[in-house]
């Protein structure tokens, strides 16, 4: 049986120590690491020198959202510098099964991401050549916002292909996730949880990935503790 993943997103971390702050939650399935180029998203986060960096520092897996323009472009060299998991936006780009070829083909998992207003129907098609779906649960931007409940609509209809054999991805969420949102997440049939500030807002960011591993854990039909 699977287990809820959780993604603590550095966003919310402290740039200057991000080697100790990947330490800092060992136990992660995935660290996330927002990209913001100041175009697609008006802020600016961090590229790939700092992703490089921090992939020679930690063993957890990268998750890499792009909130970037011109992903055909961009996207692949995360994938190439080692990058486990490299997700952009179906706004940000007309031909993003291509994008999605050149991720894989450069080595890493390829991941769709949607804002939370940009339906997804339009897209469900082309979900088989993806491994991660990611809704956004917030408008991409900034951290600390507060959870939009209306995109679970689309989790829950991606978890349906999932449970019926038609899709093989995971089902990611971003924006919002903490104590008070998590289960509802979970419900809808959310694999992957991104949490930045409800976990490196804490004093003790790994039991606060373990508490919302846990609480998916018990709100979802789909996953279980079990390791
Ligand atoms: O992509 C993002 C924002 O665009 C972040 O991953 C997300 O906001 C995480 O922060 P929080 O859990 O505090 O909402
Ligand atoms: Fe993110």
């Amino acid at each position: 049986m699977a287990t809820p993943m959780i993604a603590p997103s550095i966003l919310s971390a402290d740039f200057a120590r991000l080697a100790e702050e990947a330490d800092a939650v060992a136990g992660a399935d995935w660290l996330h690491v927002d990209v913001m180029d100041a175009h697609f998203v008006p802020n600016l986060t961090l590229g790939l020198p700092v992703v490089t960096s921090l992939l020679a520092a930690t063993d957890i897996p990268l998750d890499c959202h792009l909130m970037i323009d011109d992903p055909g472009r961009w996207a692949p060299p995360y994938a190439e510098a080692g990058a486990h998991n490299v997700t952009f936006h179906a706004e940000a780009t007309d031909d993003p099964r291509s994008v999605a070829r050149d991720i894989r083909a450069a080595g890493a998992k390829a991941g769709l991401s949607v804002k939370p207003g940009t339906p997804i129907e339009p897209y469900l098609e082309i979900l088989k050549d993806f491994d991660t779906l990611l809704v956004m649960s917030v408008e991409p931007g900034f951290g600390g916002q507060s959870f939009i409940p209306e995109v679970l609509s689309k989790a829950k209809a991606v978890r349906r292909l999932v449970d019926s054999g038609e899709l093989r991805l995971v089902v990611e969420i971003d924006g919002g996730i903490n104590a008070d949102t998590v289960e509802a997440a979970a419900e809808a049939g959310v694999d992957c949880f991104v949490a930045g500030s409800a976990v490196y807002g804490t004093s003790d960011p790994a039991e606060a990935v373990r508490a919302l591993r846990a609480s998916a854990a018990k709100a979802s039909p789909h996953l279980s503790l079990s390791r």
